[in-house]
């Protein structure tokens, strides 16, 4: 590193969100991403923040990235004026491909490229994504993700979906057949993965301008060499893949990745937060438009390293298919200004008639935390006090569309737990069966030892009767609260 060289600022991460949200149920979402989300959205609404702690991070917004599922990261960034680096700043291509081999993309090591599966397992015809990989990440897949890599499933006989002009929206996906919620529609390896966020060094001398375009430039130059390496027919399929970022200085490859690449966390070994994320590009799921109630769900599935797309709810045959890009429990204004980069006008029913009846009802979605070990041990609540509140949250998610968030799981599932704690199987497998197709959401549990209600496993789980044995009629001393009950909170 040039002495004269001034690091990222990373204290801009340190600054309070505004208005500090919790867009998921589960305590396992990390704060840490949910702040650095909103400074990362923060910094790019006021408008370029020039000394913004990394290229990423400072391009791209991660305003879904309080998610627990896969979210298109956008990049509410304005226009920036093009402007030419200062001498011996410019963005150089490095031009070295080393196919199917492991290349270090620079001295220290801290980034690599490679092929994912790696080409020493028995190659097959299957396609692999170019990556850029920081140490670590390769490991995660070769030594801690059991049975990886498994083969792709083989398509289809009759393909679920198909891809067509939209009016209004450019290329779109639709179902080819009547769809049921979980059904599996489509599994693809994407064509890269590489950081959603790369460190940039720049001159103290650069002006705010210079220092803006220093950001983009280094981007490409990096995704210059992950797409480099890729098959003569991945890199073309990519270069297909529509642009909504040609005009805010970005190079023609990091603005086909800002436009349609997926965030996944929990890669990035010992990194956490918005800029602990790789942003990934697919062929055909790049092609789903966004809707505020969607109607499906991608999810990554790492032993594949491929992401699966599952409908959410009953498709009929020739309906479009879209998944939300960003949080879409936010107020229809939110909504609005998070589809700006984008440069359209989300046209679902809750965008184009927006009422404020729907606001409420989405900011009530997402406050809303069924804990099961609460209820149980509170004699002071009643019963059917959880269900109830679970069945009102159900009927809110329905109404607005929104099948696909982590909300909808937890509601689900915690009224088959709550009938557990009754000790009523009769009810709680046929609320089994209703999260059994809801395989989409990331903290998915296999439920088919619940589907008989005289299963062995209802006697078996923790919290059988858990309400009547423990706690019913007052707070017991058989009541451990924070022992083995500490589930759904
Ligand atoms: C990830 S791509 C989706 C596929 C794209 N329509 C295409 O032709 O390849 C994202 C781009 O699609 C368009 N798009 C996505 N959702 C849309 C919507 N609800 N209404 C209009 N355009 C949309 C926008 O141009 C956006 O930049």
């Amino acid at each position: 590193m040039k002495s004269d060289c001034t690091q990222a600022d990373p204290t801009a991460a340190n600054n309070q969100p505004k208005r500090p949200r919790k867009t998921s149920l589960l305590t396992s979402t990390p704060q840490s991403l949910v702040l650095a989300a909103s400074v990362v959205k923060r910094a790019c609404i006021d408008s370029f923040k020039w000394d913004s702690f990394s290229a990423g991070a400072q391009l791209y917004s991660a305003s879904g990235a309080c998610h627990n599922s896969p979210m298109i990261l956008k990049a509410p960034v304005g226009k920036v004026e093009k402007v030419d680096v200062p001498k011996g700043f410019e963005t150089k291509l490095n031009g070295k491909c080393c196919k199917f081999k492991d290349h270090k993309i620079n001295s220290s090591g801290s980034y690599i490229c490679t092929t994912m599966p790696p080409a020493t397992e028995p190659t097959t015809d299957e396609p692999t994504t170019e990556c850029l990989f920081v140490p670590g990440t390769k490991d995660i897949f070769l030594r801690n993700t059991p049975g990886f890599p498994q083969p792709l499933p083989a398509p289809p006989t009759s393909p679920a979906f198909r891809i067509q002009e939209i009016p209004g929206k450019g290329l779109g996906v639709v179902a080819a057949r009547p769809l049921k919620q979980g059904d599996l529609l489509l599994t693809e390896r994407p064509l890269l993965m590489m950081p959603l966020a790369i460190p940039v060094t720049r001159p103290r001398t650069f002006t705010p301008a210079q220092a803006m375009q220093h950001s983009p430039n280094e981007s490409e130059r990096y995704a210059e060499i992950v797409v480099g390496r890729m098959e003569k027919g991945r890199r073309e399929a990519f270069y297909r893949l529509h642009n909504s970022h040609t005009e805010d200085g970005s190079g023609p490859i990091d603005g086909r990745i800002r436009t349609n690449g997926i965030g996944l966390r929990g890669l990035q070994p010992g990194v956490a937060g918005a800029i602990g994320m790789y942003t990934a590009v697919c062929d055909v799921v790049a092609r789903l438009n966004h809707s505020c109630s969607p109607n499906t769900q991608p999810k990554f599935n790492r032993t594949m390293f491929a992401f699966e797309v599952y409908a959410v709810r009953e498709v009929a045959e020739g309906e479009e298919l879209t998944f939300q890009y960003f949080d879409a429990l936010v107020p229809a204004e939110e909504r609005a200004e998070m589809c700006t980069p984008y440069a359209f006008k989300c046209s679902c029913a809750a965008c184009t008639e927006p009422t404020r009846e729907s606001d409420a009802r989405r900011a009530e979605i997402a406050s809303f935390m069924p804990s099961v070990s609460a209820w149980s041990t509170n004699p002071a609540l009643a019963d059917d006090w959880l269900v109830d509140r679970c069945l009102e949250q159900l009927e809110m998610l329905e109404r607005e569309g929104l099948q696909y968030s982590e909300q909808y799981y937890m509601a689900t599932q915690t009224i088959m737990e709550s009938y557990i704690c009754l000790g009523d199987a009769e009810r709680a497998s046929q609320w089994a069966a209703r999260v059994k197709p809801l395989v989409w959401s990331e903290h998915y549990r296999p439920v088919d030892d619940f589907l008989d209600p005289k299963s062995p496993a209802y006697a078996g789980h923790v919290l059988w009767r858990a309400r009547i044995d423990d706690c019913h009629g007052g707070l017991s001393s058989n009541c451990r609260l924070g022992e083995t009950r500490m589930v759904a909170t």
